[in-house]
């Protein structure tokens, strides 16, 4: 089974229940950080990388001895990421959304793929638990294709857990799409409330089932809760605000080691989400 956790809005907590759920868990269990402009997993995990890949995209490269200029390449491209100037083609490497469109129109055969860089893949895996992060290369806004490589991590069986990125946009639902329940990490807030809106119409397209975790539950307001119960929106677990989880946290640790029971409460959220998907995690 594969879980995304995921949250309309940054800070809400994914992290630490991602992390958290995956020490709990007992069997196979695997955690994707699919975050990749900020991947933290790792820094509570401590898992030992055993491996590093770079991870390329196909961008054009063109030939310009070929090219007879005929445009049909930047007819082609919807991202404006090549250009005929004159009697030289530019292109913008950084706009491309790798398609194939413009070689595959070019008449000439004048355009040939050439890789650029996107950031590295780590994998590695600490007591039991399988780890991989994509860490996206500075300045660099096309996350979509690393997140995929991470996702490309996935067992056959066994748990997956997905760390999504925060938000709405295309990198969280490229490292949403085809898992089997999303874990919506929430808080009683008005901004909680708002961006958590806009996550469960992103994952009503995907449709995929989902739940939610409300954190810091005794912070904010009941708006959260009357919403679930409006939209049928099953809630989980309720985190409260807690002194001891923010000092794990900024240990590097996580809460469930020094708060055993609650090893015990993420289980049975894994539990509920089988009886809910009726899928087995693969966990005792
Ligand atoms: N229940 C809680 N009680 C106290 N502090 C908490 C609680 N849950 C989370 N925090 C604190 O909130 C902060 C954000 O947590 P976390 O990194 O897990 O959020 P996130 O949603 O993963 O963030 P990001 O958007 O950066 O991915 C941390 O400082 C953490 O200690
Ligand atoms: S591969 Fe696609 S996105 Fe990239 S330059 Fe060619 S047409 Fe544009
Ligand atoms: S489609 Fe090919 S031949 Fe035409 S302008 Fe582009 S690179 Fe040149």
């Amino acid at each position: 089974m594969i879980i995304s956790i995921a949250s309309g809005k940054g800070g809400t907590g994914k992290t630490t229940v991602a992390t958290n759920l995956a020490i709990s868990v007992e069997g196979p269990v695997q955690l994707l950080d699919c975050d990749v402009e900020e991947p933290n997993a790792h820094l509570f995990l401590k898992p030992a990388i055993e491996e590093t890949k770079t991870v390329t995209t196909p961008v054009p490269d063109i030939d310009l001895d070929k090219c007879n200029q005929c445009k049909k390449c930047m007819e082609m491209c919807r991202f404006k990421a090549i250009a005929v100037v004159g009697d030289t083609v530019l292109t913008f490497p950084e706009l491309c959304h790798s398609c194939g469109g413009c070689m595959a129109v070019c008449p000439e055969g004048a355009i040939t793929e050439t890789g650029r860089e996107l950031g590295v893949l780590e994998t590695g895996a600490v007591n039991g638990v399988s780890f991989a992060h994509g860490r996206l290369r500075v300045g660099e806004a096309m996350a979509p294709p690393l997140i995929r490589e991470v996702r490309d991590c996935t067992w056959d069986d066994g748990l997956t857990l997905i760390d999504a990125p925060p938000g709405t946009s295309c990198p969280v639902i490229a490292a949403m799409k085809d898992t089997d329940f999303v874990l919506l990490v929430t808080e009683p807030t008005p901004f909680g409330l708002h961006d958590l809106k806009l996550a469960v119409e992103a994952v009503k397209i995907l449709k995929i089932p989902m739940g939610l975790v409300i954190n810091r539950a005794d912070m904010g307001d009941d708006t959260v809760t009357a919403y679930a119960r409006a939209e049928g929106l099953p809630i989980l677990m309720e985190i409260p605000f807690d002194r001891q989880i923010a000092e794990s946290y900024s240990r590097g640790d996580m809460f469930a080691l020094a708060m055993p029971e609650w090893k015990a409460r993420f289980r049975e959220l894994v539990g509920q989400i089988e009886t809910l998907t009726g899928k087995g995690a693969g966990a005792k």
